[in-house]
């Protein structure tokens, strides 16, 4: 309890043993009273169970406090100002049947789907689905953005009928980056939300063009795409970006401006409740997690190379 990461329990099956068993006593009720008179002198290492009646030989096992910390994995992160629309958004896309309200902070714990495979893979590969976890609300409590660890790929919700949506994503955005920059380099999509309304359609054109302002002509797959297997910074109370990979420091990092960051893959308006242009959305996802996998697969393909 100490702060110490003792394990990184990522993959199904994975194992750490964190405390041994204490050895195995023998009973020394039914020896006779004279061995087990001498038994007994020859040790102090006696005990007694509950019911005070057995008396054993053995060691004690050890004893740890652990932390334990729930990260979820997934593929696709939902981040975005509460009501905008992630919960609502997983329900259309998947089987997920989250919990969606008209008022903030719905969503208190993590929600996952899984996102049917894409057929535009060919056969063979069509299984190759994606797992989405839907995240709380952005601002009360940054905690929950541990769960983006393990995504690859970041869809940014914003609820195009707000009265400064621009300035909500730049609030997301910043969030991010005051948590964790390396956040900031991960591929993401947005998604302009609830174009149903008039109010966010009229937004549109204007809204779109002032996010893709935002940000530098980095391609993502020179950045970001190796952000699966970077050196991850170790878990501590106040937060996670205590240490980063060692190419880049902290300092530099926050140096930077959300402006420095790559832009988004793709930047669509959609109505998740009504349905409309929802198979663009899903499109502009599904094209954004191709190139995840193929640039994975570049890299692995290198790293073998190098062998
Ligand atoms: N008009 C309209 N309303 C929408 C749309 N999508 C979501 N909503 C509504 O917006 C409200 C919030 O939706 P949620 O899906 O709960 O939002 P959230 O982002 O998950 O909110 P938190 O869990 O609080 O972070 C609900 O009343 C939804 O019905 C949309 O496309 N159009
Ligand atoms: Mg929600």
């Amino acid at each position: 309890k100490r702060g110490k990461l003792l394990a990184d329990l990522a993959q199904p099956g994975d194992e750490v043993l964190v405390a041994r068993g204490g050895q195995g006593g023998i009973s020394l009720i039914e020896m006779p009273e004279y061995r087990r008179k001498k038994l007994m002198s020859l040790t102090t290492n006696v005990m007694r169970d509950e019911s005070d009646k057995v008396l054993v030989l053995g060691q004690p096992g050890e004893e740890v406090s652990l932390e334990l910390i729930l990260r979820v994995v997934a593929d696709v992160g939902l981040i975005g100002l509460p009501n905008a629309g992630k919960s609502t958004l997983l329900a259309a896309i998947t089987l997920a049947k989250p919990d969606i309200a008209d008022y903030p902070f719905t969503t208190l714990m993590p929600n996952l789907g899984r996102l049917d495979g894409d057929p535009d893979l060919g056969p063979g590969q069509y299984s190759s689905e994606a797992t989405l976890a839907d995240l709380p609300g952005l601002i009360e409590g940054r905690n929950f953005l541990r769960h983006l660890r393990r995504t690859r790929l970041l869809v940014h919700v914003v609820d195009a009928s707000a009265d400064d949506p621009l300035n909500d994503y730049i609030t997301v955005r910043e969030e991010l980056r005051m948590y964790n920059p390396n956040y900031l380099e991960r591929p993401y999509v947005v998604v302009l939300n609830k174009i149903d309304l008039p109010k966010a359609r009229d937004k549109l054109p204007h809204l779109t063009e002032g996010i893709l302002k935002i940000g530098s002509d980095l391609v993502h797959s020179e950045l970001g795409m190796s952000s699966r297997d970077e050196v991850q910074p170790l878990p501590t109370e106040g937060g996670e970006a205590t240490t980063l990979s060692p190419a880049i420091s902290v300092e530099d990092k926050m140096d930077k401006g959300i402006e420095d960051y790559p832009r988004p893959a793709a930047v669509v308006g959609v109505s998740v409740l009504k349905g409309i242009r929802v198979n663009d959305m899903l499109k502009e996802i599904r094209a954004a997690l191709r190139k995840c996998r193929d640039s994975n697969d570049a890299l692995e393909l290198s790293a073998r190379s190098r062998e």
